[in-house]
């Protein structure tokens, strides 16, 4: 089953509510922060509510809570994969995203067998501090030619009328947060990054 070229990320299943009506078929819901038990009550609302809509749910880092749930998808950087299960990941049978910011954390990444490797930060983020430069649209192209047929997901200060031209360089899949979050109408947003990469 091939992923939607539109890759929005929430913190909350609320979100979702706003952005599951919409069209929106891939999402990854991040949290931080949250109590375990907490966690378990938020994701499976978050997969209730991507099951209502047939939309794809990638759980950021929380691979206990999306094993025990039965989920389908798991999303681990480098320093979550220092700790993670991956054959009890494997087991569970989740398809699993890797997140790589240099030539180091992308062998270690295609050694795993992912199912989509993330770029980031493509252009400069405010989401959060990273010790990473912007990577520009001349590494995404050049993660495309070393990863092949793996999905590439691209993020990190992606927009709108950023997304044709990360898609050009050689991204498959383009990702947001803060683009939609901290727009002045998110609705309206989500509308204009489906029409843009459908
Ligand atoms: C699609 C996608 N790409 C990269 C990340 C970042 O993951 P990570 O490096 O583990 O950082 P946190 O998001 O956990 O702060 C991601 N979540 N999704
Ligand atoms: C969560 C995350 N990971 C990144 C990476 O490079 O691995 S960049 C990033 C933040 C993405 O938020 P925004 O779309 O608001 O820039
Ligand atoms: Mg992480």
């Amino acid at each position: 089953m091939s992923l939607d070229r539109f890759y929005p990320i929430f913190d909350s299943p609320k979100w979702l509510e706003r952005a599951l009506p919409l069209g929106v078929t891939l999402v990854q819901l991040r949290i931080k922060d949250t109590p375990e038990t907490e966690l378990r009550a938020v994701m499976a609302r978050a997969q209730a509510l991507c099951r209502r809509h047939g939309a794809v749910l990638v759980v950021n880092d929380h691979w206990r809570v999306a094993i025990e749930l039965g989920c389908d998808w798991v999303h681990l950087g480098q320093e979550d994969l220092d700790e993670a299960d991956l054959p009890a990941i494997r087991r569970a049978g989740l398809k699993l995203g890797i997140s790589t910011h240099d030539y180091v954390e992308l062998d270690r990444a295609l050694s795993l067998s992912p199912d989509y490797v993330a770029l980031g930060p493509v252009y400069p983020t405010i989401l959060k501090k990273m010790k990473w430069q912007r990577q520009g649209l001349e590494r995404v192209t050049e993660w495309k030619r070393l990863i092949g047929d793996l999905p590439l997901v691209v993020i990190g200060g992606m927009s709108v009328e950023r997304a044709a031209g990360a898609f050009q360089a050689g991204a498959n899949i383009v990702s947001a947060v803060t683009d939609i979050t901290l727009h002045a109408d998110p609705e309206a947003r989500l509308r204009q990054w489906i029409e843009t990469t459908r």
